[in-house]
């Protein structure tokens, strides 16, 4: 069975709804985002295959979902370096960012030097807002993951796709293919042209609001804030 999918648009109205009759508030939801994150970076990189995990945040609630992500893996154990270049004057990423920093959890300017210094990356650039070309500075950072041979996680989006149409035919992410993608609520339409392993994360939709908007509540297990789906990416 396929999974179904949530365009870009559905997306951000889902993300309004549960922030207003869904009572939940962002702080909620982007953190049990960035906890289904640090999940799968523990499922797809134990400690013993290296500890150290390159954050790289997006100006936008991707972006959060990646420093809230951090601050889990430091708790279990990783060593995490964040690459934040467009910090949010909004409250909340700065009360995120102030906690990794009272962790002592550094923070670079220098993507390329600390991509050689890393066990695994995520890639919380840009999620299901994102649109057009990349604009600076990130060009240099997209073109950086898509030729490493660190193994990349993409939250919600590889970044740089588009949501609806996939990956991009020219600029710095053509030819980028993450190891791992975590879609977050529900897979967006650009999963059927991804080839790694799928994960889906965002275990808080309630079954009338995953009927509203066509969705299925994936088979979270026990106390698990994730699911892999096949490796064909939508299917279960
Ligand atoms: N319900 C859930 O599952 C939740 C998901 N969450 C995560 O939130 C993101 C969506 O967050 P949003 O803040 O709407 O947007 P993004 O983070 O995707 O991106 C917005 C910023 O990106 C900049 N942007 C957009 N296009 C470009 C571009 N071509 N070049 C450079 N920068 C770009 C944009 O910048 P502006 O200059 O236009 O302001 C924005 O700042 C979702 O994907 C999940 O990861 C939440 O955590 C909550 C629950
Ligand atoms: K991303």
């Amino acid at each position: 069975m396929a999974l179904r999918t949530l365009n870009a648009k559905n997306a951000a109205a889902l993300d309004k709804e549960l922030m207003s009759d869904g009572a939940f508030s962002v702080d909620q939801l982007m953190e049990l985002a960035g906890l289904a994150v640090s999940q799968v970076v523990y499922q797809l990189q134990p400690l013993q295959k290296g500890r150290r995990v390159l954050v790289a945040c997006g100006p936008g609630n991707n972006g959060g979902d990646g420093l809230v992500a951090a601050r889990h893996l430091w708790h279990y154990g990783y060593q995490p370096t964040m690459y934040y270049p467009k910090q949010s004057k909004n409250e909340l990423y700065q009360r995120l960012s102030k906690q990794l920093k009272d962790l002592d959890i550094p923070f670079t300017e220098d993507f390329d030097a600390a991509l050689k210094q890393t066990d695994h990356v995520v890639d919380s650039i840009f999620g299901f807002s994102f649109s057009g070309e990349v604009r600076e500075p990130f060009p240099k950072v997209i073109e950086a993951l898509r030729d490493t041979k660190v193994p990349v996680l993409a939250v919600d989006a590889p970044s740089s796709w588009n949501i609806e149409d996939g990956p991009p035919d020219s600029g710095p992410g053509k030819g980028f293919m993450p190891e791992a993608l975590i879609s977050l609520t529900a897979p967006k339409p650009l999963v059927q042209w991804f080839k790694g392993r799928h994960f889906i994360g965002g275990r808080f939709l309630s079954k009338a609001v995953a009927e509203k908007y066509d969705l299925d509540v994936p088979p979270y297990q026990g106390i698990d804030q994730i699911v892999e789906v096949g490796t064909e990416g939508q299917r279960l």
